[in-house]
């Protein structure tokens, strides 16, 4: 092994989600790559906990790596933030590896169920733009949260998010069918006269004036309060928000990586 890999002091972040996980590779401070994947089996786990050096690792679990000079010689520590604990159990085999918990993130005023994603995207947003800061996770659930000038959680909401709204639709009743949230690139007519349209438009149009209500609130408590905004949904979220309420869209941070600039600032 040698001693300059150290000096690099690569890790890995890995987000646990409920719909997928989300990894990067730090060197030191810098984020050098960002990815995502499905959730792993146990077995890929287990094939991970025998890996010898990086370039093993990620011959696994980064889809398309190709094999370099770069890095090599040794296993790089995982730190994890997990919202989902029997996605966390499965990780005890791999050697170096550390679970993110509430009590290592510095915000005041957090409650005991408080997600740990919740925690870190909030913290990161914060100290990476400043304080008092909002952030909007559109993921599997759409999740309100924030925090104070003086870095106190305000406290915030958690509903269904897009996906979950239309896989849920279309399960529980007897007609609906399930709408998939990436055939939606255009806003669709708010009165609309067919089903997947009239569905689009429940959904839609109540997601976008939930969030602007949860803003304009936000701005009533905190008229310089900040605003950020991750998850898969952001992108689609965001471009919708800017159609309808372009005066509140440009004060909209859109950045994926809040979970990491968390976890770098508390390492
Ligand atoms: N390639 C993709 N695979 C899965 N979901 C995707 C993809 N691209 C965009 N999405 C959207 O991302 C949303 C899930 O968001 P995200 O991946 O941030 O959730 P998660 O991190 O797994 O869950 P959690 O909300 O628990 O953090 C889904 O509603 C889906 O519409
Ligand atoms: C709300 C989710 C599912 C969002 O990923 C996660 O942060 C979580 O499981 N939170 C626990 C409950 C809470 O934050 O109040
Ligand atoms: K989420």
């Amino acid at each position: 092994m040698k001693p300059q890999r150290h000096i690099e002091n690569i890790w890995l972040a890995l987000e646990i989600g409920n719909s997928r996980l989300h990894w990067a590779l730090f060197k030191g401070e810098t984020l050098d790559l960002a990815w995502d994947t499905e959730h792993l089996p146990e077995s890929v786990i287990q094939q991970l906990a025998q890996c010898q050096t990086l370039d093993d690792l990620l011959l696994i679990i980064f889809p398309i790596y190709h094999k370099t000079a770069a890095f090599s010689s040794f296993l790089p520590p995982i730190f994890i933030a997990s919202v989902v604990p029997s996605q966390t159990a499965l990780w005890q085999s791999y050697p170096h590896v550390e679970i993110i918990t509430l009590n290592q993130v510095p915000l005041l005023g957090m409650y005991p169920t408080l997600g740990i994603d919740r925690a870190l995207a909030l913290w990161g947003a914060g100290k990476v733009w400043g304080f008092p800061m909002l952030v909007i996770d559109a993921g599997t659930t759409l999740t309100f949260t924030s925090a104070d000038i003086n870095q106190c959680l305000v406290g915030g909401a958690i509903l269904p998010g897009l996906s979950l709204q239309f896989l849920t639709l279309g399960q529980k009743t007897g007609q609906l069918p399930i709408v998939e949230t990436k055939i939606i690139t255009s806003l669709p007519p708010r009165f609309a006269l067919n089903t997947p349209e009239a569905i689009q438009s429940g959904v839609i149009y109540t997601l976008i004036a939930g969030i602007k209500d949860f803003i304009e609130a936000w701005w009533d408590l905190f008229p310089q309060g900040k605003i950020a905004i991750k998850g898969g949904d952001r992108t689609l979220l965001f471009n919708h928000l800017q159609a309808l309420y372009p005066e509140i869209a440009v004060h909209l941070i859109v950045e994926q990586n809040l979970i990491f600039w968390g976890m770098r600032e508390i390492n």
